[in-house]
């Protein structure tokens, strides 16, 4: 991406802003480019237009003809896949090889899987006895929400985005869609592609800000918003709660976790291990479903520890375009502080520092960007705030256990649900424990291995309702029920 200025995408125009901010390159501290921030006015315009577009060719669109539009927004990312990876590692300072594999090919695909799937998505229809004999006819039909916020988070910024647009737009609604302040590149692509596709004017609009007293607030608040599907911190998620509550509308949340991972005596070593190191360093621990919490059988205990921190201190933190690189910087300077103020914070608790703990030197431009050391650490009780609150960085703390129910128990013990990961031979153990685990998600010998049609979504604070296959498309449209005397 070659642009110096980003701007917001309404009723099919790119404008500007009330002001303007930078994009900064979290690898260096550089400034990328600047964008231009979506003020009240800005939003009002971006929500009269999605309003609009609902009453214009979109809703004439048949379900076919909607579904090869969204085919043609996933090729329009293919084919400019290049400037997609480049962007996205600029934003984020992820390696190649992450948004290279994960990030952009999500993007596009979550297109393709919504497109397809919303052309064979069926509604109930019931035959109803009457008093008369005659009969009556019960059939129900999916009605678009309508003007849909969706609200993106920084970590995943075009996955995650996409995850929400694409089913939205499937079931028939238009959007209004602020991508984080921290990743703006790649939302921006995007608008261009819907852009060059045809999607229709007012359809998709993006506006580009921060959350409190800035577009994302103007947006949940707006009363012409018929629903927000946002994905970010548990405790934004009851800010945006609060602020949509005058309107009353349905709610979509992707909240915050802190991940359990389950490792019996009796699992395979070198898997656990290599499974454990991916759940917690992957994105630099930037991932909603990464593991801070370890629990480890006492008889494995050392042993995983010690090759726990070999692995740790195995990755490679470098470059992004790297092809060798295992793991970039965190997202900004100030998120930098927030994970070392929990790597002080575990120093003062009394943590037993198996690796890490401090800053990568480089002795370059890097020295000014957003690094962290992969750390690992032991000896703290459960109750202490580094095991109960979340970091979103790459640590994790690791508690001994003896009893299966101890360990569901030590799993359980958040006012966190997303996920859990269990590693077991006995297979017969890894469904009981799994059954028995407060989280939406549970893997069992493996870690983040996707079906995009299963219910992704979390427990208590880590959010309310599921995104995923027909699961999204529940949410984005909702049923009227129709009866017919006969
Ligand atoms: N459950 C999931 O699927 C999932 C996925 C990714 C990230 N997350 C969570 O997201 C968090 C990291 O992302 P983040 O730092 O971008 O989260 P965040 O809550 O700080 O911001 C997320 C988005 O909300 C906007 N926002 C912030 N305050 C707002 C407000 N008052 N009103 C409206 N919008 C507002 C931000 O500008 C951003 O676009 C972590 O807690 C992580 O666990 C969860
Ligand atoms: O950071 C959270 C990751 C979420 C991933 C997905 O929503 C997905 O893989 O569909």
């Amino acid at each position: 991406m070659t642009t110096t200025l980003l701007k917001n995408y309404i009723g099919g125009e790119f404008v500007s802003g009330c002001r303007e901010f930078n994009n900064l390159n979290p690898v260096t501290g550089e400034i990328i480019c600047q964008v231009c921030e979506a003020d009240q006015e800005r939003v009002n315009q971006a929500v009269t237009a999605a309003k609009n577009a609902l009453k214009g060719p979109w809703g004439e669109l048949s379900v076919q003809q909607r579904a090869g539009l969204l085919h043609k927004v996933a090729d329009g990312i293919e084919a400019r896949f290049d400037e997609f990876v480049a962007a996205e590692m600029a934003d984020t300072g992820k390696s190649l090889q992450q948004a290279s594999t994960i990030d952009i090919p999500r993007g596009a695909a979550n297109f393709r899987v919504f497109a397809d799937m919303v052309k064979t998505a069926s509604s109930e229809c019931f035959h109803t006895d009457t008093a008369d004999g005659r009969g009556a006819l019960n059939y129900s039909l999916p009605r678009p929400l309508g003007v849909v916020a969706v609200i993106a988070p920084w970590n995943l910024p075009l996955l995650l985005l996409t995850w929400k647009l694409a089913p939205a737009l499937a079931a028939g609604n238009c959007i209004v869609a602020k991508p984080s302040e921290e990743t703006p590149s790649t939302a921006t692509l995007l608008a261009e592609v819907m852009h060059e596709v045809g999607i229709p004017a007012g359809v998709f609009n993006l506006v580009h800000g921060y959350g409190p007293n800035s577009a994302g607030e103007f947006l949940t608040s707006h009363p012409q918003i018929d629903a927000i599907t946002f994905t970010g911190e548990s405790r934004t998620g009851s800010a945006i709660m609060r602020a949509a509550a005058e309107h009353v509308k349905p709610l979509s949340f992707e909240l915050g976790g802190k991940n359990a991972a389950i490792i019996f005596a009796d699992a395979d070593l070198e898997e656990a291990v290599a499974g454990t190191a991916r759940s917690v360093f992957t994105n630099g621990g930037q991932v909603c479903l990464c593991t801070e919490r370890v629990y480890v059988q006492r008889p494995l205990f050392d042993t995983f520890v010690n090759k726990l921190k070999a692995k740790a201190q195995s990755l490679k933190i470098g470059w992004p375009k790297d092809p060798d690189t295992d793991m970039g910087p965190l997202i900004s300077a100030e998120h930098k502080n927030k994970v070392l103020s929990y790597y002080r914070l575990a120093r003062e608790e009394g943590a037993t520092f198996i690796t890490g703990g401090g800053v990568p030197e480089f002795g370059d431009e890097r020295d000014q960007g957003a690094w962290v050391e992969p750390t690992i650490i032991t000896g703290l009780p459960e109750s202490s705030r580094c095991v109960k609150e979340e970091i979103f960085g790459p640590i994790c703390h690791i508690t001994p256990f003896d009893t299966e129910e101890e360990a569901i128990s030590l799993a359980n013990d958040s006012r966190y649900g997303l996920a859990a990961a269990i590693w077991t031979r006995d297979i017969s153990r890894g469904h009981r424990v799994a059954r028995e685990m407060e989280a939406g998600m549970v893997w069992v010998n493996t870690w983040y291995l996707r079906d995009l049609r299963t219910p992704f979504g979390g427990v208590k604070m880590s959010g309310i309702g599921r995104e995923g296959g027909q699961h999204s498309l529940n949410f984005y449209a909702e049923p009227s029920n129709i009866c017919i005397k006969l």
